[in-house]
């Protein structure tokens, strides 16, 4: 029984063989023209004779291995289904195709789409790109804000959601453009409304992002472009799932992160200290996010650069993403 199994598997490989080599012949000779004669369809017809035939090997193999019977079968019809879908694409042609070299375009084409039996649609072929939401986050201090300043200098189309915040207002902020400065009681009734997509107390302040705002502009096709920190990115992310970007923003080293919030010149020393502490913790996050783009010392363009190139090709996906809010 082992020894009828084993001359059975040898069988099967042999038969396999044979017809991935025949298969790939078989190819060749309908894949060289756009206008096949009846003798392609008739080798095609003694080929499928030679496969359904009453063949010994494939008895042999159904008492013994049903299973490799099964793949063997499994197998053809694979191969004989994509010939048939092939062949729709190149049945004879109903309507001859003028010499390329004398007939001018619009006859080439008034024939070819006589002959495939439809006419040329010029539909675009790329995906209807849907709004996208792009989350940027990264530790205090990277420079998010520098990196969508630039973004928004750089690039039409996109939204940046104004934060609703009830910190104070640094000196050179404008209200209604950085943030909406509100105060925290005028801020809770917000929450209470159910109006922010998400909200946090962040180092003794509430920010959150208003719905309405994201909402308008998603609707008039805008990307829309949210800055938050870590714990704002993680809460974004269970509510909006995949149907978003999460990108990463991180400075070229720690050290390099320190020098720029020192450099600020905006943080008290107690601070500077929480923010940098936060921090460490903070880019163990990054596993949680789509991209990570690196905001080297001296090259805010480049890291710019590379958000732009995330757009692009997030507005190339086959499967777009769908954000609801
Ligand atoms: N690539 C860069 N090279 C040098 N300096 C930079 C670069 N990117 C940002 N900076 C500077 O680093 C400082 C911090 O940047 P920014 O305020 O944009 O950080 P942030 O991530 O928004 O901080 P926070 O979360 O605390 O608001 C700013 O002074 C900014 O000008």
């Amino acid at each position: 029984m082992p020894v009828l199994c084993m001359i059975s598997i040898r069988c099967l490989l042999l038969h396999q063989q044979y017809s991935v080599s025949v298969r790939s012949m078989f190819r060749r000779l309908f894949s060289t023209s756009l206008a096949p004669s009846n003798l392609h369809h008739r080798s095609y017809r003694n080929l499928q004779n030679a496969f359904t035939l009453p063949n010994p090997t494939l008895n042999l193999l159904s008492k013994t291995c049903p299973a490799a019977r099964f793949q063997t079968i499994k197998a053809f019809r694979r191969f004989s289904c994509s010939y048939s879908q092939m062949g729709e694409a190149r049945r004879p042609l109903s309507v001859p195709i003028p010499a390329v070299d004398k007939a001018d375009r619009s006859e080439l084409l008034r024939a070819l789409e006589a002959s495939l039996g439809s006419a040329f649609s010029s539909e675009p072929l790329c995906p209807n790109p849907s709004p996208l939401i792009i989350v940027i986050s990264g530790p205090s201090g990277v420079g998010k804000d520098a990196v969508i300043k630039k973004l928004r200098e750089a690039r039409e189309g996109l939204h940046f959601v104004v934060t609703a915040t009830s910190r104070a207002k640094r000196p050179d902020e404008v209200d209604g453009k950085d943030y909406y400065f509100v105060s925290k009681e005028e801020f809770l009734s917000m929450v209470e409304r159910d109006e922010l997509l998400e909200y946090a107390l962040v180092y003794g302040d509430y920010k959150g992002i208003p719905k309405q705002q994201i909402r308008e502009y998603m609707g008039k096709g805008y990307d829309i472009v949210l800055r938050v920190d870590i714990q704002g990115a993680q809460t974004l992310r269970r509510i909006l799932g995949q149907s978003a970007i999460f990108i990463f923003l991180v400075a070229e080293s720690e050290m390099a992160m320190v020098e720029r919030l020192i450099d600020r010149k905006t943080e008290s020393a107690e601070s500077l200290l929480v923010r940098i502490a936060t921090a460490r913790e903070e880019v163990k996050h990054v596993r949680n996010f789509d991209y990570v783009v690196a905001n080297a010392k001296g090259k805010l363009e480049n890291a710019v650069e590379v958000v732009k190139s995330i757009i692009d090709a997030e507005k190339a996906r086959v499967q777009q993403r769908r954000a609801v809010v």
